[in-house]
């Protein structure tokens, strides 16, 4: 059972906004057995504000020193699936936590990730006249941090969250020794 594999340590997902993080993660618990956790959501229990609010209160610093503390707080459980923000890559202190688990990257075009998120108003990012060079611009900056997974799960238009589940639980064994 994958779950003797894998001894309990956190599977974390990380890649861009609109990837499918938060979709997948979900899913990808059920098949572990493992408990699903979304650090964006965290985020918002903890500030009591959404992730718009916090940008346009508090600025986009703050909410990654947010992120940070939900993620070192996380990190201290074991047996969960963590569906992370797009941006947890940018902290180096962040990658101490990320490292204790398994991290998967979810990596997919930019065409694939506005297709999904053009009429979307929840990621303060791409509130710009030009959404499409804001995410192109993001993946530029963080394409080499997300190649710092252990997992490289490259995702097409028309792959399920079910066929990228499946995907990532036939990849998992080939990254544990
Ligand atoms: N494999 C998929 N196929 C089609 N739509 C998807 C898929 N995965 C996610 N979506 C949709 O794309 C949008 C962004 O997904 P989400 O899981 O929130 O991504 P992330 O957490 O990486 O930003 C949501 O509307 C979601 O329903
Ligand atoms: O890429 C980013 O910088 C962000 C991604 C978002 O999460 P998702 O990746 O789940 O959309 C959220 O954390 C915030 O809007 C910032
Ligand atoms: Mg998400």
């Amino acid at each position: 059972m994958m779950n003797d594999l894998l001894k309990g340590i956190n599977v974390y997902l990380i890649g861009m906004m609109g990837v499918g993080k938060t979709t997948v993660g979900q899913r990808l618990a059920k098949e572990l057995g493992y408990r699903f956790v979304d650090t964006d959501v965290l985020i918002e229990q903890v500030a009591g504000q959404t992730i718009n609010q916090i940008f346009a209160d508090r600025g986009e610093d703050e909410f990654r020193q947010l992120e940070a503390q939900v993620l070192s707080e996380v990190s201290a459980y074991t047996n969960l699936t963590v569906a992370t923000g797009g941006g947890i890559v940018l902290k180096q202190m962040n990658w101490s936590y990320l490292h204790q688990g398994l991290i998967v990257w979810l990596d997919a075009p930019v065409d694939l990730l506005i297709q999904r998120l053009q009429d979307d108003t929840t990621r303060p990012l791409l509130q710009t006249t030009d959404p499409t060079a804001a995410l192109q611009n993001l993946l530029d900056k963080r394409r080499l941090m997300y190649a710092e997974a252990d997992l490289h799960i490259p995702i097409s238009v028309s792959d399920t969250p079910e066929f990228i589940t499946s995907q990532i639980m036939a990849a998992i064994p080939s990254v544990l020794k």
